[in-house]
């Protein structure tokens, strides 16, 4: 282990060093005492052997049993402590993991699979765990147990102790590569058993679709398919664990027998008492636990390690898009809302073709743009771009005057409300949902940012209302009432500048159309800049940008537009044919 990650380790333990320090200590009490009794035992049957007297049974019966009872209750604080440490330095990966990735832009999580992150997030924390808890404890406990039981046995027969100890070390490299045997087949049942969570998960999802193509015989087959591989991997962890302690069982029957043959020769010689002799046989069974688990210490030991780095790989990762180092502070309320983009170009980390182009326009406080074009023209591009959801070059996009890269992030989002073309709902109440980012809004703000976002008289339909559960916990709603749920939630923050990313498009046209229409006419202080493949709702703009390949090809009033030749006239004018055709 080199020395930055024994370093990153200390780290993590370093707020409950006093607490490690406590725990080892009690573990060296454990041990002192725990090669202390033996010694007790093989007193009492050599003296015993001379004499045997009521009180002196009693003696040495009452003080071995305080002794153990000591042990026992050190052994089980030791525990408690170092145990407690691990999840500790658990629970605060954890919350750095989650405050780290909550900084984290959604480009990040666009190369970074969730399911990686949540693995991280998860087993290898985990794994630290682990290697904090239960290695640091089995290594401590190892060193004590050997430093103080070998030279006790060695003092007492040097020949015997070496003999009945000379199986150890097999023991220790059996144990080492049954623990690499077991961590393979715990991966494969692992691995098998999420394959079949995932079948059962997608299944379930898409019944529907199983039912219409009548797929229930082949799913089932697939089904048993995978179920029968989890079987072959359950059953074979469970052949590798079976194995392996029966022969570390056979390896101390060995050693003991060891013992047996060459200390009944002594005892006979006269060179060791039955005290001696019994007192061997006590330490070899103490050896026993700290060297089996020295084997699957090792084994935790190399886990934690790669966890180790799997983790610090996430917490170093630095967020792009961040706040200056001298960020301008910019309340929302004194936001007037103008937005200024000059020569704005974007490309795309790892695409050689420019997002954006050349953008240069200006959207004056209160104005209401539309922003259309065919599919893939750049639209959303440049409406994350506004709010630095992707990392632009400083000096293209001001907002009020100030370039938005040298804004407080915070600030900046807080003076911009943005709708995301897919609509995310947290599994919570309705109500919830609407007033999240304001969380402590009343019932009649709730309320009304709904009507605005004309979902209202739908809630007082859902079975709880304003309490009604929605996302996966519970009820399902439609697109439109997903996509008008979230509006609402914009809404209520009540930004001066709101950009809706085609986030009307499952609503029908004529509610869309009032939707915006309210929004330009209602709220003057606003700038809204909405993008949609709907030209009706676009028409209600004062002005609409139109955009091609990722430039603005061109801007002005749907009127103007209109009776200029150009793409938008000729977009109005099919939409016009299809209407009058459905
Ligand atoms: N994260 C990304 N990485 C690489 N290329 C991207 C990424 N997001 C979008 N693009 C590309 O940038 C271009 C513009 O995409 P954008 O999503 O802005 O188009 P759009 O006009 O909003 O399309 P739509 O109307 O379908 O929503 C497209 O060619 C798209 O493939």
């Amino acid at each position: 282990m080199n020395q930055s990650k024994i370093q990153r380790l200390w780290n993590y333990v370093r707020p409950y060093w006093r607490s490690v320090v406590f725990g080892v200590i009690a573990l060296l009490v454990v041990n002192l005492i725990g090669v202390y009794i033996p010694l007790l035992i093989r007193d009492s049957i050599d003296t015993l052997s001379g004499s045997l007297t009521f009180a002196q049974i009693s003696k040495y019966v009452f003080l071995i049993f305080i002794y153990a009872s000591i042990m026992w209750v050190i052994r089980m604080v030791s525990r408690i402590i170092l145990f407690g440490v691990g999840r500790q330095v658990e629970y605060d990966l954890k919350q750095r993991l989650f405050q780290h990735i909550l900084r984290l832009e959604p480009a990040y999580f666009a190369t970074n699979s969730i399911g990686d992150l949540m693995s991280r997030a998860t087993s290898d924390v985990d794994n630290i765990r682990r290697l904090l808890g239960f290695a640091v404890l089995s290594i401590a406990n190892a060193l004590f147990t050997y430093a103080l039981t070998l030279p006790v046995m060695l003092a007492i027969n040097i020949r015997l102790s070496l003999a009945a100890l000379a199986v150890y070390p097999f023991m220790l490299v059996l144990v080492q590569l049954f623990s690499d045997k077991l961590r393979e087949d715990q991966r494969e049942v692992q691995e098998n058993l999420s394959d079949l969570s995932q079948l059962i998960q997608e299944d379930m999802s898409g019944i529907s679709l199983i039912k219409i193509y009548a797929q229930e015989a082949n799913e089932t087959v697939g089904f048993q398919q995978k179920n029968a591989k989890l079987l072959k991997a359950n059953l074979s962890l469970a052949r590798t664990r079976n194995l392996l302690f029966p022969i570390i069982e056979g390896l101390v029957y060995i050693s003991l027998l060891i013992l047996l043959w060459l200390g009944s020769g002594a005892i006979a010689q006269g060179i060791l008492t039955v005290g001696d002799f019994l007192a061997l046989i006590l330490y070899v069974e103490r050896l026993v636990f700290p060297t089996a688990l020295l084997g699957f210490t090792i084994t935790t030991y190399q886990r934690g390690e790669v966890s180790i780095d799997r983790v610090e790989s996430v917490l170093l990762a630095q967020p792009a898009i961040r706040n200056p180092d001298e960020a301008i502070t910019l309340p929302p309320e004194l936001v007037q809302g103008k937005i200024e983009i000059k020569d704005l170009t974007f490309t795309y980390p790892g695409t050689k073709k420019p997002a954006l182009k050349d953008i240069s326009c200006t959207i004056e406080p209160g104005e209401t743009i539309a922003i259309v074009g065919s599919i893939g023209c750049g639209k959303s591009t440049l409406a994350n771009a506004i709010p630095r959801l992707l990392d632009i070059e400083p000096g293209h996009i001001f907002l009020d005057g100030h370039d938005v890269t040298q804004l407080r992030l915070n600030d900046l989002r807080e003076a911009i409300a943005y709708v995301p073309q897919d609509s995310f709902l947290f599994s919570t109440q309705i109500r919830n949902n609407i007033r999240y980012g304001q969380p402590l809004a009343e019932q009649p703000e709730v309320e009304d940012a709904a009507q605005q976002a004309q979902i209202h008289p739908e809630i007082l339909n859902f079975p709880s209302q304003y309490d009604t559960l929605v996302g996966e916990r519970g009820i399902t709603l439609s697109g439109g009432q997903r996509q008008r749920a979230s509006l609402a939630r914009a809404l209520m923050i009540d930004a001066p500048v709101l950009i809706l990313d085609d986030a009307l498009s499952s609503v029908d046209n004529k509610t869309a159309t009032d939707i915006l229409d309210f929004l330009s006419q209602g709220t003057a202080r606003q700038t809204v800049i909405f993008i949609s493949h709907q030209l009706s709702a676009a028409a209600t703009a004062d002005r609409i940008f139109v955009m091609d390949q990722g430039q603005i090809v061109q801007k002005g009033s749907h009127q103007e537009l209109v009776e200029q030749v150009g793409p938008y006239k000729h977009l109005w004018q099919q939409q016009q044919l299809e209407k009058v055709l459905e």
